[in-house]
């Protein structure tokens, strides 16, 4: 893919459905009874791994452009797959499956593809293991291929040392099976899709801070979910629009969840021109328009807190930052090491060739902006985040910049480019 400087980036766009909620209503709406619709899913690589896994349980999941249905068992209505459960690239669905698969009667071998093989599951497996689940990596390597043996599980009490959304569901899903109460501490709030969505659905499950508790023996049921757009995507037109001189962008149907927003903040700290429109609710999650146009950002700290609400944004908070004067310190987000790429290690790269002065860190990176970005070639290392990031880098550098194997944005979002490139009037 060969992209070149933009003219102004104008009009509106509608993301995609929320990556996170997609997956979640699919597999929540297998192990509830009756039949789940979903509208505006996303048609991604991920969430298609997460239905492909669900067939293999034997749910009927039916897939049409206008909506989905999952024709969910209850709770107990999952059967013995025939064949290895493949989660593909998904981190998601690989966690989040194997809370399920713990509580089970019957044994599952998971597995993905070459980057998942990499991505540590020992964060659930430590956990899983103390409510009595039987799972293993079949390499002893702490990665998938993963070999689960389905058991009667124990409630426990649990502080997660990273925080982690995928490791919270996994533990209040295995929770769901377990013969008392479950609750998980994180260090900081990560998103909460699982507990919002999980009452939804009817389960016993509540808040408390940064604790959350399930009390198992409610039954779940089907529910019509409309999934919000992906703020994750979003991230990548609030940035095109901040960035390319003589934009102005509305981009509609956002889910700004709090424990999602995080980019906002940002966007403002950075002095960005931002206008959250509409808020409302839509199934249970807070949603606006947004609307950017071309600014003049400086640099600043993101760090804490804020990191798990903007984790996935990252990439694209560091391209920002090139083209920001001054300097941008990111810390405390070590877990960029262990998503589909190591982000710390490929935004690196991928602004070093383009002329960015940036500094990796052990938890983050050091940029140093205001420099003119020029054209490089850059290595998406099959990492759907790095190559939307630098697709926007290239619209607002000068000269061409080519992605490698920048099909992989299929991942989460299979029209980015044409969304994208459609805005330039
Ligand atoms: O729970 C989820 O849907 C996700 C949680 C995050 O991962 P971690 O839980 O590993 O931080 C995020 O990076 C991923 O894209 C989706
Ligand atoms: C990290 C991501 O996803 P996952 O962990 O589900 O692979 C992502 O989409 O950026």
């Amino acid at each position: 893919m060969e992209l070149t400087a933009s003219k102004a980036l104008r009009g509106e766009v509608t993301v995609p459905g929320d990556k996170s909620i997609s997956h979640r209503s699919v597999m929540f709406g297998a192990i509830a009874q009756g039949t789940t619709e979903v509208t505006n899913f996303l048609q991604g690589a991920d969430c298609l791994s997460t239905i492909s896994c669900f067939q293999k349980l034997g749910i009927e999941i039916e897939n049409t452009p206008e909506r989905i249905l999952v024709h969910g068992k209850g709770l107990h209505g999952l059967s013995a797959p025939s064949e290895v459960l493949d989660a593909g690239n998904s981190g998601t669905t690989t966690r989040l499956i194997s809370g399920i698969l713990s509580g089970q009667t019957f044994e599952t071998t998971l597995t993905g593809d070459a980057s998942i093989q990499k991505r540590p599951m020992k964060r659930i497996m430590e956990p899983l293991s103390l409510m009595g689940a039987k799972i293993e990596s079949v390499r002893k390597n702490g990665c998938a291929p993963l070999h689960i043996t389905g058991s009667s599980l124990h409630g426990i009490t649990y502080s997660t040392p990273v925080a982690s959304a995928q490791v919270k569901s996994s533990i209040l899903l295995a929770g769901l099976y377990a013969d008392g109460q479950t609750s998980v501490t994180e260090p900081a709030l990560s998103r909460n899709h699982t507990e919002l969505m999980l009452s939804g659905f009817g389960a016993d499950i509540c808040s408390d801070g940064l604790t959350a508790t399930i009390t198992p023996g409610n039954e779940l049921y089907a529910q019509q979910i409309f999934v919000p757009g992906d703020i994750s995507s979003a991230a990548y037109f609030l940035a095109a629009g901040l960035l390319v001189p003589g934009s102005e962008l509305l981009i509609r149907n956002v889910g700004i969840n709090p424990t999602r927003a995080g980019i906002l903040t940002v966007i403002r700290a950075m002095g960005g021109n931002l206008t959250v429109l509409n808020e409302r609710a839509c199934a249970g999650e807070p949603v606006a328009d947004l609307l950017v146009s071309a600014s003049s950002l400086h640099g600043t700290t993101v760090e804490g807190n804020l990191i798990p609400a903007l984790i996935d944004e990252i990439p694209m908070i560091a391209v920002m930052a090139a083209f920001a004067n001054g300097q941008t310190v990111i810390r405390d987000a070590a877990e960029l090491k262990v998503k589909e790429s190591d982000r710390i290690a490929t935004v690196t790269a991928g602004l070093r060739a383009m002329g960015c002065d940036i500094t990796p860190t052990d938890d983050g990176m050091i940029i140093r902006g205001g420099k003119t970005l020029h054209g490089a070639e850059i290595d998406s290392y099959l990492d759907h985040r790095i190559a939307m990031s630098f697709a926007v880098a290239a619209l607002a550098a000068d000269g061409v910049t080519s992605i490698k194997d920048a099909d992989c944005v299929k991942i989460s979002y299979p029209n980015f480019y044409d969304d994208l490139l459609g805005l330039a009037k």
